[in-house]
């Protein structure tokens, strides 16, 4: 009898074993399995990148520095192959690099909702427009919308140009300047977001611009600091054992954006007192404007009740921080590559003097689209170098994909742009640049998602026209005075992981004017 209850009790026990071995990736802290309806077996839809511990994946990057995460990641997508699989700290990510794949991804309505990394930006961020989901994301994306509109944007062109200029200023009477573009251009572009959203000039702020950046790079470090150590990963322990070494950063930059929005309500007040007088309602005020800043719509918003200070602040430290640092990056990138490519520089260089006259009087957005081979350029930089190299996604809910995997609720979707803008299956040669890829005849046999640097779907980025509108302005007043030669060797340029793509040395081009 005994015998009978101990081989019953053996089998229940194996039973159970086999059930929840078959459901959880057990050694990677009950990660719960990705699995499919009809009986296939998931790994063979997406492999499963091989853990270095017991642990499944959970330890693979602990102890790495930002270099070594970013290699290790770019390296296990090349030798995968194909988006995989790998099992974390009770979480399965599912790593995506294929076009396909993320084109489903982006455009389910499941999968709207940001990854757990997102939650690192929450001290920074709070919940604006790129950290929030449902009802309140959906909420904001209608209220900012408008403010990218053409006409808002072409307002803007007077403002990128005269920045760009005054970025010229500081080479006056010199015939060449060897410049490191990581300290002289996030200037530029924080100087350009905060006077075009926020209706703010920087120039007698410029000192507190500065330690904005230099906090900023602090609370970089922070995110840097959660995402390779997945004891971090919970609020909990990481308030009881990091928080505090990045408060002083985030009072930096949080008190910057408050005088921001102090400056920019005296000046609206102003602004519309005298405009009334002129005209009798504020909805004209609104279309008849000169100049209208987003950071208005946002006090606006507040005034009927749409929003409030806090949610004025999530949006504005959201626009500043998207707005500053990736169009730095694409410029650090793009005036690199000017350098690299000095045929590729002509061949930009000469567009322009076809289209943009000298003393930049025309250099308005109906220009700037006529410069084709500029964007063909820039595209291509951001292909190369995109500064969002990874995004994330979180399912909700258990989720279905259209290759059949089911992603159990909780599961993280790891977007891997830098990987999917490298892969062979959608590009020749992918490592070479050539804008010539971005020729209309080129990428009718391309996937389309295949180029994703603005990400896709309900949750691209609102601000890419602004973007692309910013860079290429910025190039275009610097490439009619300048040649721009190359300094820094592309083969000592060495990526780490950051919120954005970061290199760990500066990269310097020399300007050498052009007679
Ligand atoms: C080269 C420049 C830029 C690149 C490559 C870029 C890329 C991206 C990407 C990939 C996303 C999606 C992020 C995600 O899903 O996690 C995004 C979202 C966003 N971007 Fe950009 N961005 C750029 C410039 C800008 C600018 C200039 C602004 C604002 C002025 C901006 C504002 C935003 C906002 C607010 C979101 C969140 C949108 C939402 O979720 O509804 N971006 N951007």
């Amino acid at each position: 009898m005994f015998f009978l209850i101990l081989v019953v009790a053996g089998s229940l026990l194996l039973h159970w074993l086999y059930k929840l071995n078959k459901d959880y990736y057990v050694m990677a802290f009950f990660a719960k399995r990705l699995y499919t309806k009809d009986g296939r077996s998931a790994e063979s839809i997406s492999p499963v990148a091989p853990g270095k511990t017991i642990f499944g994946n959970t330890l693979d990057l602990y102890g790495c520095d930002n270099a070594s995460v970013f290699k290790l990641s770019r390296d296990l997508a090349k030798e995968m192959g194909e988006s995989f699989v790998e099992y974390d700290l009770g979480t399965p990510v599912y790593n995506v690099i294929d076009a396909e794949i993320a084109e489903n991804v982006m455009n389910h309505p499941n999968l709207i909702t940001k990854g757990l990394f997102y939650k690192f930006l929450y001290p920074f961020l709070r919940t604006g427009l790129l950290t929030s989901t449902g009802k309140k994301w959906h909420s904001r994306r209608k209220m900012l919308t408008p403010t990218f509109h053409f006409n808002i944007l072409n307002q803007f062109q007077e403002i990128f140009k005269t920045e760009s200029q005054k970025f010229l200023q500081q080479f006056r009477g010199k015939d060449e300047a060897t410049i490191v573009l990581n300290d002289v251009i996030p200037r530029f572009t924080l100087n350009s977001i905060c006077e075009t959203a926020m209706g703010v000039k920087l120039d007698e702020m410029a000192e507190k611009g500065d330690r904005y950046r230099e906090s900023f790079s602090q609370i970089e470090a922070c995110f840097t600091r959660r995402l390779s150590n997945p004891f971090l990963w919970g609020d909990w322990l990481f308030n009881l054992l990091a928080a505090k070494d990045y408060a002083a950063a985030l009072n930096v930059v949080h008190g910057f954006s408050s005088e921001i929005i102090a400056k920019r309500r005296l000046l609206l007040k102003d602004e519309l007192e005298n405009l009334k007088e002129a005209q009798s309602n504020d909805d004209d005020v609104f279309t008849t404007k000169k100049r209208f800043a987003m950071l208005d719509t946002l006090i606006y918003a507040e005034k009927d009740g749409l929003i409030d200070h806090i949610g004025i602040c999530e949006e504005v430290d959201t626009l500043m921080f998207e707005g500053y640092d990736t169009t730095s990056i694409g410029l650090i990138f793009g005036l690199m590559n000017m350098g690299l490519y000095a045929d590729k520089q002509e061949e930009c260089y000469q567009e322009i003097q076809e289209h943009i006259s000298d003393d930049l009087s025309n250099l308005d957005i109906g220009q700037l689209n006529k410069l084709k081979y500029l964007d063909y350029f820039m595209k291509e930089t951001v292909r190369l170098l995109p500064s969002v190299p990874v995004m994330g996604r979180e399912a909700v809910q258990d989720t279905e994909l259209a290759n059949g995997l089911v992603l159990p609720k909780g599961s993280q979707i790891a977007l891997n742009v830098f990987d999917i803008h490298r892969n062979v299956k959608y590009w020749d040669s992918p490592d070479e640049f050539r804008p010539e890829r971005f020729l209309p005849e080129n990428c009718q046999n391309r996937h389309t998602y295949a180029y994703v640097p603005f990400s896709a779907g309900q949750r691209n980025c609102i601000g890419q026209k602004y973007a692309m509108q910013e860079m290429k302005t910025l190039l275009v007043v610097i490439l009619k005075e300048f040649k721009i030669l190359p300094v820094t060797d592309p083969k000592t340029i060495i990526f780490t992981a950051g919120i954005t793509l970061r290199t760990q040395n500066k990269i310097q081009v020399k300007l050498v004017r052009r007679k």
